[in-house]
Formats: structure tokens, C-alpha cells, sequence
């Protein structure tokens, strides 16, 4: 936010709105002085714990691309805002990755830093590298320049399809950076195979369980925390429709194609939605035999559907990116795609924050 004026007006619009959910209606009034001195003195004002609880379950439950928004008030949240020094920065992260994962029992978790202090430069906490050798690309390309970087650093590793990134951050903007491999034992991965067709193990696809979003801050009555990782558990369409087929990602369509002796001569043999069907049913079996979450994009939708029912219920207008909120995968099979959503942006939220690459 630019100025007092727009900051205390961010304030008040979250406070009246948070208190009323919490039950609180009747300390805003306290409340908001108290906060209107803080932004008069510093510039700025501190939330309590609950009202940053609060404000992250109200982000989510406002993501117009989000479709597992049924669940935002389990929203665990890790206050960090006392965490500084490298050490406990690391500590801070592992933790999450140990606690979110929960042996694959994940939970959906959310680590708030202090303002203006941390600089995650991964996109994920758990992600593979991406290389050009010779011309040819290893791994997934959208970490070749994160990766790049690691390696001007210092970072040794075997370049294959998925070595998972060191953790990559300055404790604030103007501290060195800190490189710092994962412990393997803290990276639950899932290796992906398919009951009848044996050769699709033999590709060696395999991916990790938790998604750890990095590259997102968290708006709360105008205050940005740029530092604020969140995890829930996938969606099988996002690794099996999009992570390992998209040219511009793992572009494996035509191998795993083959691994299924489909032959991929003639289009109207609908050879791509064949090799993406069973290529879905591969990785929500391969999840389930390992026993991580993961969610099937029909009970996904139908979750959605159940959240838009509770809102209904509580007066709030669902609103929603519909593009993204309709599946890859047999989207006219949902409710979804049969439905019209408000796309306004409300707040609290998450935002993308500029590329530290930029
Ligand atoms: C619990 C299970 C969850 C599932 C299955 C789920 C599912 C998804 C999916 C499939 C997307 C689209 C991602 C893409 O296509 O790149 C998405 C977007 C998003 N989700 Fe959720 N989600 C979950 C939990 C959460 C949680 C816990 C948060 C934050 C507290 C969250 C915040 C978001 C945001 C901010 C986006 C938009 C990302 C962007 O703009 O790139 N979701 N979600
Ligand atoms: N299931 C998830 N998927 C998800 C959610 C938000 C953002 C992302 C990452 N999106 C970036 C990818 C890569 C390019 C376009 N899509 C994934 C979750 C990640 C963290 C909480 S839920």
C-alpha cells in the first residue's frame, strides 16, 4: 500500500470483517484505534496471532483459481515472525516440510515470516532442477534459471529428470545468500507405475508428494507478507495432465504413449486422451499405494461444489477464475464448466510478488 490513508482504510475493512466472523464484533471499535496510533507512529501496524490465522483461512477461502477451498478453515498456521537468523530460517522450513507432509497424511499448512525480512528465491520449497546439456533439456524447465543460479553457487548434483533443489534464501534483502540442501529424509516422493502396463515403471517418472507454493505473499488489512509458504496435498491432474506432458514442461506424452502400446500415428485415434487417461489412473493409484493424498479431479469438483453450498449458507458470494477452476481432464463432467463465476478479486488474498529473478 502507498500511504497511511490507504493502509488504515486496508485495516479497517479486515478488522470490521474478521472480528464480525471471529465473534469479536465487540472489540473492533478498540481494536482499530489502537491500530490507527501504530500506522500514526510507524508507518505500519502488527497483527496478532489469530487475526493473521484468520486473515490466511480468508485468502484462500478468496482465491479465485483455487478449487480445494472447501477445507480453509483447517488452515494450520507457523508463526515465524520471531524467526531471524539462517539457522532457524532452515529449521523453519524443514519443520514445515516434516509437518505438512505428515508421512502423507498431509495437512494443509501455512508459515507466516515477518514482514519485510525473508527472501525465499524457490518457487517451491520441493522442486526438480532443470538443465540444458548438449542442447537437450533435464528435468523440468521451469527451474532452469533458479537452477543455474544453485550451480553458480557451489551446487554439485547428478543432472538427471529429478534432483530436488537446495533451499534458496536471504535472511532479509541486503544479507548473502543462504544455499541449503533438503534432508532426503524429509522429501516423500512417489514413484509412478500402473498396474497393467508394466513399462511405464521402466520410464522412472516419479514426483513429490507436498506442494510448497513460495513464490506467493499473503495480503492482510494491507499488509504484505512476502514470506509466507503454504502447502495443501495435489490434485492428480496437475502432475499427470500438465506437470509431465506439457511441452513446455516434462513433454513425455509420445514415451508414455509407447510405455502403454498406444500408437500415436492418427489423431482421430484419440491416442494424447488415451495416454492422459491412463496416465491419471497411474498417478492416483501410485499415490494411494504409497499412501499420500492426493485428490481426483471429480471429487475435487465436487468438494468445490460443497464449499460454494457453505458460502451460500454464510452469505458470502462465492467468486471464481473459471479457466482455472475447470479441470484439464473431462472439465464438462463438472459442475464447474456448466457455471458462471465472479471473478472480482476480493481480500485478503494471495498475490504473485515480482520474479527475485527480475
Ligand atoms: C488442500 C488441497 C488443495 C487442493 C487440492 C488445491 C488445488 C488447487 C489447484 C489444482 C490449483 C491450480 C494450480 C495450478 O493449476 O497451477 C490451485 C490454485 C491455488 N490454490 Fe489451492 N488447493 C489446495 C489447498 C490450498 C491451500 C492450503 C492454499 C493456501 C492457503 C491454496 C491457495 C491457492 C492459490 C493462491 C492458488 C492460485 C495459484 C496461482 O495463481 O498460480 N490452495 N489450488
Ligand atoms: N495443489 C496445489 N497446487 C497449486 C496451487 C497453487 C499454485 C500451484 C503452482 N502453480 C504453478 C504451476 C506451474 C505453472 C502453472 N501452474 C500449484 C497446491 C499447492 C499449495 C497448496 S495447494
Amino acid at each position: 500500500v502507498e500511504n497511511k490513508v490507504e493502509l488504515l482504510d486496508e485495516a479497517t475493512r479486515f478488522i470490521n470483517e474478521a472480528y464480525v466472523e471471529l465473534g469479536k464484533e465487540n472489540l473492533i471499535e478498540q481494536r482499530l484505534a489502537v491500530i490507527a496510533r501504530e500506522i500514526e507512529e510507524k508507518n505500519s501496524y502488527e497483527h496478532t496471532l489469530e487475526e493473521i490465522e484468520q486473515g490466511a483461512r480468508m485468502a484462500w477461502r478468496n482465491n479465485n483459481r483455487c478449487i480445494g477451498r472447501l477445507f480453509w478453515q483447517q488452515l494450520q498456521i507457523r508463526d515465524a515472525r520471531t524467526v531471524h537468523t539462517t539457522e532457524e530460517i532452515k529449521q523453519t522450513l524443514f519443520n514445515h516440510i516434516e509437518e505438512g507432509t505428515n508421512n502423507g497424511a498431509i495437512r494443509p499448512t501455512l508459515t507466516v515470516f515477518k514482514p519485510n525480512t525473508v527472501k525465499i528465491w524457490n518457487e517451491q520449497l520441493i522442486r526438480y532442477a532443470g538443465y540444458i546439456v548438449d542442447g537437450q533439456q533435464i528435468g523440468d524447465p521451469l527451474s532452469n534459471e533458479i537452477t543455474a543460479l544453485c550451480q553458480r553457487l557451489g551446487w554439485k548434483s547428478p543432472q538427471t529428470d529429478f534432483d530436488v533443489l537446495p533451499l534458496l534464501f536471504q535472511k532479509d534483502e541486503t544479507s548473502p545468500m543462504t544455499m541449503q540442501s533438503i534432508p532426503s529424509n524429509l522429501v516423500k516422493e512417489v514413484e509412478i507405475t500402473h498396474p497393467d502396463y508394466p513399462k511405464l515403471a521402466e520410464l522412472g517418472l516419479k514426483w513429490y508428494a507436498i506442494p510448497v507454493i513460495t513464490n506467493m505473499r499473503l495480503e492482510i488489512g494491507g499488509i504484505s507478507y512476502d514470506a509466507a509458504p503454504f502447502n495443501g496435498w495435489y490434485m492428480g491432474t496437475e502432475i499427470a495432465s500438465r506437470n509431465f506432458v506439457d511441452e513446455q514442461r516434462y513433454n513425455k506424452l509420445d514415451e508414455i504413449a509407447a510405455a502403454f502400446d498406444i500408437t500415436t500415428r492418427k489423431n482421430r485415434d484419440l491416442w494424447k486422451d488415451r495416454t492422459l487417461l491412463e496416465l491419471n489412473i497411474a498417478l492416483l493409484q501410485s499415490y494411494q499405494r504409497e499412501k499420500v493424498q492426493v485428490v481426483d479431479h471429480h471429487t475435487a469438483a465436487k468438494q468445490f461444489g460443497q464449499f460454494e453450498q457453505q458460502e451460500k449458507a454464510q452469505n458470502r458470494e462465492v467468486t471464481g477464475n473459471w479457466a482455472w477452476l475447470i479441470p484439464p481432464m473431462s472439465p464438462t463432467t463438472t459442475h464447474i464448466f456448466h457455471q458462471r463465476y465472479n471473478n472480482e478479486v476480493k481480500k485478503p488474498n494471495f498475490f504473485y510478488k515480482k520474479s527475485p529473478f527480475d
